[in-house]
């Protein structure tokens, strides 16, 4: 055990009402929107491979001639015209999002809310509304909660440095602390409905080092608002560990290391809250005008959602808008398949969380309280779809389809060399889908065990 003063301040999960609700909510939508939005990975007709939303800090022959000063000009053109937030949120409610995650500065540093700490603000776009505002009560206003994104590596900030190797660099770097910290008290008291804020940008040296000014922002922030819900990506312990600290407990109250990335068994997730966030293409978060590459389909999406809920993650879907405040074809489309299939499903889904069940080929088991959900996405060719219990004295009594309640026949298959009870839920052949579907299978105390109950009791 080493000693830290900035390590993690709690192991194990938080066990607050407000955590439970985030813990709940299965899926998520995260948004990019920004300056960025406005050339989408492209200008004057080229168009450019890296992330779009990253296309400030390209430069040379991956990057127009000039495009530094090009870029830092082109707030003063920013006038999302079809922006309609309300739009965004009724889509978001109906695709079945629960929480969204919005954007109010990237690495660029140009704030979407109108921050009383620099000029570099919607309020000095033709705009000129607060974009954050607009988002927050929109969304709150159809029951979805809002986290607030802030990168803390701010490239348009006089202060800010990768690392710090001069005195020059440390006087400058701590007047970027003071506005960082500005910025997020300023955040907090604007948009008081915002259950957590979700940090990116703290991969640089030079906020790795600040163990103790990021620990002690943390608490302040905590303290302006009880229940605030921050990840582990906020801040680095004494020895600059990131997430987990040098003790191996995560700092922050969820796993925020699951980016485009997933789980692939219980294991891997160590006992803690996580979120998966996920993009529609490879790897666009904001707007891209040419998505390159493949384009993940509604199922593979909703597929990746249900495998975060069996391993009890929360699955945060990416939409990028352009720079007239319009959600994209593609993101439209895919946002209805899934709401469709949600409205269906969303039983599994909802207050979910891992079975402690062996993972079967034809789909997830998620769980709540004695109800098991098998979600099909491999339908097996005999239409067995099979089930081991290893936890004694549990069987199955009921199973029947989500959709419309039809039972389905429970067989009895024996047991394995482990002892471990086998069944076979058997898919009647004349049922087709072709979508992923569900199965509940409601477990009950067998008799025995019951019985072995009331013996001990007399
Ligand atoms: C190497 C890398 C740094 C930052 C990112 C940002 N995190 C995502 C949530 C997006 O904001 C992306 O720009 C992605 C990859």
């Amino acid at each position: 055990q080493i000693s830290l003063k900035h390590g993690s301040h709690r192991s194990g999960k938080r066990t607050d009402a407000t955590m439970q609700r985030w813990r709940e909510y299965g899926l998520g939508q995260f948004i990019h929107w920004g300056i960025y939005s406005i050339p989408g990975g492209g200008w004057d007709g080229k168009t450019y491979g890296g992330a779009a939303e990253w296309i400030r800090s390209w430069s040379g022959k991956d990057a127009p001639n000039d495009w530094r000063k090009t870029y830092d000009n082109l707030y003063k053109q920013f006038n999302p015209v079809d922006f309609n937030a309300n739009k965004w949120a009724e889509q978001a409610k109906n695709m079945g999002a629960k929480y969204v995650i919005f954007t109010t500065k990237h690495h660029d540093g140009f704030c979407m809310w109108p921050s009383k700490y620099t000029e570099y603000t919607i309020a000095n776009t033709p705009y000129k509304k607060d974009i954050v505002k607009e988002v927050v009560d929109a969304y709150n206003k159809v029951g979805i909660d809002v986290y607030l994104y802030f990168s803390v590596m701010d490239w348009s900030h006089q202060g800010w440095r990768y690392d710090i190797k001069s005195p020059e660099d440390s006087i400058a770097f701590e007047s970027f602390k003071k506005f960082t910290r500005n910025q997020l008290l300023e955040l907090l008291t604007s948009y008081p409905s915002a259950k957590g804020l979700w940090f990116d940008g703290t991969w640089d040296k030079s906020w790795v080092k600040q163990a103790e000014f990021a620990d002690e922002l943390e608490t302040e922030m905590r303290t302006l608002r009880p229940g605030l819900i921050i990840g582990s990506r906020f801040r680095a312990d004494d020895f600059g560990k990131r997430h987990v600290d040098s003790n191996g407990v995560m700092m922050g109250d969820y796993e925020q290391g699951w980016e485009r990335n997933l789980p692939n068994s219980i294991e891997d997730v160590h006992g803690h809250d996580w979120d998966c966030v996920m993009t529609i293409p490879d790897n666009q978060w904001g707007y891209n005008s040419h998505w390159k590459g493949y384009v993940k389909t509604p199922y593979n999406l909703i597929e990746m959602l249900v495998k975060s809920v069996s391993l009890s993650g929360n699955f945060v879907i990416n939409f990028g808008p352009d720079g007239k405040g319009n959600i994209r074809q593609e993101e439209t489309s895919i946002a209805k398949e899934i709401g469709d299939w949600m409205k269906t499903n969303n039983e599994a889904i909802y207050g979910c969380s891992h079975a402690d069940m062996k993972k079967q080929d034809w789909g997830y088991f998620t769980q709540k309280g004695r109800k098991l959900y098998l979600t099909v996405f491999n339908r097996p060719i005999n239409n067995c779809l099979n089930v081991e219990i290893s936890e004694k004295g549990v069987k199955p009594t009921k199973a029947y389809f989500l959709a419309n309640k039809l039972p389905v026949a429970i067989q009895d298959a024996g047991k394995n060399k482990q002892n471990n009870n086998l069944y076979n839920i058997v898919i009647p052949a004349k049922y087709i889908s072709d979508k992923p579907f569900v199965i509940v299978l409601e477990l009950e105390e067998s008799q025995t065990n019951e019985k072995a109950y009331q013996q001990a009791r007399t």
